[in-house]
């Protein structure tokens, strides 16, 4: 069932609505497949009346209640039943902006409502492209509802939100690889995208996944522009305590990569990372620069690079499209990592770039933590983002 139905459907008078935000601040556990991960609960939890409140964190903001009146108190004190609500998973506290982009309102049409009628459909539509579903995904999505709809196919309106989340599960599926092992010696990744994108970030966190998986990895500070990152990349192998090549003040970053992929074979590493500069797509003179630096890392190691990971900020919505499309025609993109998922209500954006870029999406970005990359699992995500408690 949806959370947003269940909750309207239980809702008492006087409930008061409690809104609680990421807690970034809270210690990541370990990179975990979606939904086995139980951390603590932040997420909004509607407790029966009758139970004493705890205390509440200090991130919680609650609207102050109102005296209560005596129908309250009369419904208050009849004996409620207690539901046992499933503990949240972290990564279901990390959606909850774009969770509740999604479900917000939904909840109150749905409310005394069992037939499916155009004002419903409507606003799942006006949902859709509010979360940056985009309007040529939104548009088939919503037709397959209306199709179902008139075949009979579909009765009630949670059925209509199980098709629904079928179709957008069905959607990212499509697209989905899985990811290749790195079998050759060294498996080597060049990560690239616009300035301020999560390269470095996410890179540091992809090195935690194959190091906690096993593997010997290396990273390489290609990206000589920006000072800092050649210092932040060396902080990530510092947490991850595996070396990096690469100093400040280097200015060639085909040399760095160059130096990277031989050290990388003479050391047996099993997965090479590299770092590079961020580049508008539109900037043409980098963009060939990205190109000569992937001819560089194919002539140093055969069949290198094996991976070529665009790095895409969820926040920027739409516009992350066009970055995709030209990156990938500039240097042919074999995966995407898109980061910043946990702060956006822009999460509709996956099924935009899964229709109409056709590339697997391999890891989603929820957090700076160093755990806070995810394997992409589009059910796993789906039901996040609507609100699906099943998993
Ligand atoms: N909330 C959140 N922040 C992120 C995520 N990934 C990266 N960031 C933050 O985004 C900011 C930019 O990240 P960087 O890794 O420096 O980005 P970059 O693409 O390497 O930047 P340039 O080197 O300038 O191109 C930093 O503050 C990161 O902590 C994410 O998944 N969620």
């Amino acid at each position: 069932m949806f959370g947003f139905l269940r909750r309207k459907k239980n809702q008492v008078p006087g409930d008061a609505a409690i809104e609680s935000p990421v807690d970034s601040s809270v210690d990541a556990p370990e990179v975990d497949t979606l939904g086995t991960d139980t951390s603590p609960i932040t997420e909004p939890v509607e407790a029966p009346s009758t139970i004493e409140p705890e205390p509440l964190p200090a991130v919680i903001t609650a609207e102050p209640e109102p005296a209560q009146t005596s129908t309250q108190i009369a419904i208050q004190s009849a004996p409620q039943p207690v539901t046992q609500e499933k503990p949240k998973s972290r990564f279901w506290q990390q959606l909850a902006r774009a969770r509740n982009n999604f479900t917000e309102g939904l909840g109150d049409l749905f409310l005394g409502k069992k037939a499916i009628d155009d004002e419903l459909l409507e606003e799942v539509e006006t949902r859709l492209i509010m979360a940056d579903v985009g309007q040529a995904t939104t548009r088939a999505l919503i037709d397959a509802l209306h199709q179902q709809i008139s075949r009979k196919q579909i009765n009630d309106t949670e059925a209509l939100f199980e098709t629904l989340s079928q179709l957008m599960i069905e959607r990212l599926e499509r697209v989905q690889k899985p990811r290749p092992a790195p079998t050759e010696q060294p498996h080597i990744i060049v990560v690239c995208g616009i300035n301020g994108a999560g390269k470095t970030t996410t890179i540091g966190k992809l090195a935690h996944h194959y190091k906690q998986s096993g593997h010997k990895v290396m990273l390489a500070a290609g990206d000589t522009f920006r000072a800092a990152a050649v210092e932040q990349l060396i902080t990530w192998g510092e947490r991850n305590q595996i070396p990096v090549i690469g100093e400040p003040g280097r200015q060639d970053s085909a040399s760095v990569l160059f130096d990277a992929a031989q050290s990388a074979r003479a050391r047996n590493m099993d997965v090479l990372i590299a770092d590079t500069a961020g580049r508008l797509h539109t900037q043409g003179g980098l963009m060939d620069e990205l190109k000569k630096l992937i001819r560089v890392v194919s002539k140093s190691i055969p069949g290198a690079p094996h991976e070529i990971l665009l790095v895409l900020d969820a926040s920027i919505g739409q516009n992350a499209l066009n970055q995709a499309r030209q990156f990938h025609e500039a240097v042919g993109v074999t995966g995407l990592i898109v980061t910043k998922l946990d702060g956006t209500a822009k999460g509709g954006i996956l099924f935009a770039i899964a229709d109409e870029l056709k590339l697997p999406i391999d890891f989603i970005g929820v957090g700076e933590q160093i755990a806070d990359l995810r394997p992409f699992d589009p059910k796993g995500y789906v039901d996040a983002l609507l609100d699906r408690e099943d998993i």
